[in-house]
């Protein structure tokens, strides 16, 4: 999978991260603190790292940053993305299977090592809910999404 990761601290979970989706075969595309010379606010490569999304430039995005708040809200803000802000592997599985989040948001201060690993396991392994009312909740969003733009 092609996968856009922002971070706006170089930090080691950050690094790993990065190394992590290498390892499991991605195709991984770096923004922020991740990538010399980028803009590093959270705002600007969460941003860069959803429109990827958005764009078709990757399939799903993983964006960090401190507390993973401004990421996700960041990140929200781009036509077509759906981010969800995870703190372990239950939500994380539910946000793909419910929500069918396609942007994975973390925070670099509560993520440790092992959790990654988990929150990362989950996303991966799960589906988007193939239930009618999950579908029609996911669509509801999506109008939300186009009634914003065209406001
Ligand atoms: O969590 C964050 C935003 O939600 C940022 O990572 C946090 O604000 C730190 O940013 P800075 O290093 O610029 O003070």
């Amino acid at each position: 999978m092609r996968i856009s990761v922002s971070s706006d601290m170089d930090e080691p979970v950050a690094r790993l991260l990065l190394a992590e989706l290498q390892r499991r075969g991605h195709a991984v595309r770096a923004h922020g603190a991740l990538r010399p010379g980028a803009d590093a606010q959270w705002a600007a490569c969460s941003e860069a790292a959803a429109r990827d999304v958005a764009e078709g430039a990757a399939d799903q995005a993983v964006v960090c940053c401190w507390t993973g708040t401004g990421a996700s809200i960041a990140a929200n803000k781009v036509p077509g993305v759906r981010a969800a802000l995870c703190a372990d592997a239950v939500t994380a599985d539910g946000a793909r299977r419910w929500n069918d989040a396609n942007v994975l948001a973390l925070s670099l201060r509560l993520t440790s090592e092992p959790l990654l690993k988990e929150i990362l396991d989950a996303w991966f392994a799960a589906e988007p809910s193939q239930d009618p009312e999950d579908r029609q909740n996911v669509a509801r969003v999506g109008r939300l999404d186009a009634a914003r733009r065209d406001s």
